[in-house]
């Protein structure tokens, strides 16, 4: 299966989980959404969009005309599976808002989401990759479950 892991980022934690989530899934190949096209999700079966949130609960200044592109796109992504990974800080009332802002676009492009959005606190003073490594368990198992049950 085709996983791509796309990357949101101004400071590079979103970059450091992705590394360390494409680490464990081998064969996964990361995307900077930095000068990347979501047409590129076109041939994907399955992706991680792992993004952290600035401005007032906005996407990463460098992933904005990646999620622009997506939004105003026609792009077919009925045979997509994704997972969400927000990086963001609960001291924020917009907390992880650039994650759920591409779950949204993500869905509505028809892509299924699996499992629940994976919000990183950095005011908790847990380490987000961690926390990464903990949900992809689940997340990984849920993705099987639902490639067996739709083959
Ligand atoms: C100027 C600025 C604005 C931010 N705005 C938000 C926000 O609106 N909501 C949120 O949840 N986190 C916000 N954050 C927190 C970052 O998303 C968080 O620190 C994240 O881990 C940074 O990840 P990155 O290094 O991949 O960019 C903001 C951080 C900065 C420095």
């Amino acid at each position: 299966m085709k996983l791509l892991i796309l990357v949101g980022t101004m400071t590079g934690t979103a970059e450091m989980v992705a590394d360390e989530l494409a680490a464990a899934l081998d064969g996964a190949e990361i995307v900077a959404m930095d000068g990347g096209d979501p047409a590129v999700l076109e041939g994907a079966e399955a992706c991680i969009l792992c993004t952290s949130t600035y401005g007032d609960g906005e996407v990463p200044d460098g992933a904005r005309p990646f999620y622009d592109t997506l939004r105003a796109s026609a792009l077919d992504l009925s045979g997509l599976r994704y997972g969400v990974i927000a990086l963001g800080d609960s001291s924020y009332e917009t907390f992880c808002e650039g994650g759920k802002l591409f779950d949204k676009a993500l869905a509505v492009r028809g892509a299924r989401r699996i499992g629940e959005v994976l919000c990183c606190d950095a005011s908790s003073g847990d380490m987000p990759e961690e926390k990464a490594r903990e949900w992809l368990e689940d997340w990984r198992d849920a993705l099987t479950a639902e490639a067996g049950a739709t083959a």
